[in-house]
């Protein structure tokens, strides 16, 4: 069985809920490892360095793209957001079932170099569902918000481009529903 089928990758528009259904995975299935990604965003509060993200500065962002230690990079809404390479390829090599929530450009780089990740797209059940969790969650400016929503509109026009799409009405269903994806691809 190739090893990169047992990578999902997990994209949808910003504030539709992928990081809360990372966390949710990251409490009731410890068996799948999440990718910690690099990005240039300043933390929100209570966001740790090496949790939710590696927090670096432009210099150190440059260095990781030239040195070919990111599997994909992308900008997004003003920042830089990038997955580390090795410990993707160490967990793919031992087996470990991976997930990286990522943005449309970065899904497409995967798709790309490793064409047998299952590419699952999280959909809002409305637009005006997904504008009321973005604006709810408080972490943006509105410019920021403004900026967010016109990416959100490319992202969902990309939703053909993904294997399956998951409507974001109940975080716990959506978990279940990954998890049994995640296990069908690779078995
Ligand atoms: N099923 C749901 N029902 C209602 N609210 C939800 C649901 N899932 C997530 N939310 C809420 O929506 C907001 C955005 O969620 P979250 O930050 O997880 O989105 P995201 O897709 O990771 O966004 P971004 O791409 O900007 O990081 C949060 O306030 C979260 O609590
Ligand atoms: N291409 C990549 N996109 C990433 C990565 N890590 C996160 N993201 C995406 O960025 C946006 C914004 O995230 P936020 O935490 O600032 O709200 C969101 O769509 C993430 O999925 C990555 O390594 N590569």
């Amino acid at each position: 069985m190739p090893q990169n089928r047992r990578l999902t990758v997990l994209s949808g528009p910003s504030g539709v809920g992928k990081s809360t259904v990372v966390a949710e995975l990251r409490r009731s299935h410890p068996e799948v490892w999440l990718s910690v990604s690099v990005t240039t965003r300043k933390p929100r509060p209570g966001e740790k360095h090496g949790v939710e993200y590696y927090f670096a500065d432009d210099e150190e962002f440059d260095r990781l793209i030239e040195s070919g230690e990111l599997l994909e990079w992308a900008e997004f809404a003003g920042n830089r957001y990038g997955t580390p390479r090795t410990p993707v390829m160490e967990r793919l090599a031992a087996g470990v079932p991976t997930l990286l929530e990522i943005d449309l450009q970065g899904a497409r780089q995967v798709r790309c170099s490793m064409p047998e990740a299952q590419l699952v797209f999280l959909a809002p059940p409305t637009w005006e569902e997904l504008e009321r969790r973005l604006r709810g969650r408080g972490t943006e400016p509105p410019d920021v918000v403004a900026r967010r929503l016109e990416a959100g509109l490319v992202e969902m026009a990309a939703e053909k481009e993904f294997d399956v799409t998951l409507v974001n009405t109940s975080v716990k269903d959506v978990c279940h529903r990954l998890i049994a994806l995640m296990r069908s691809s690779s078995s």
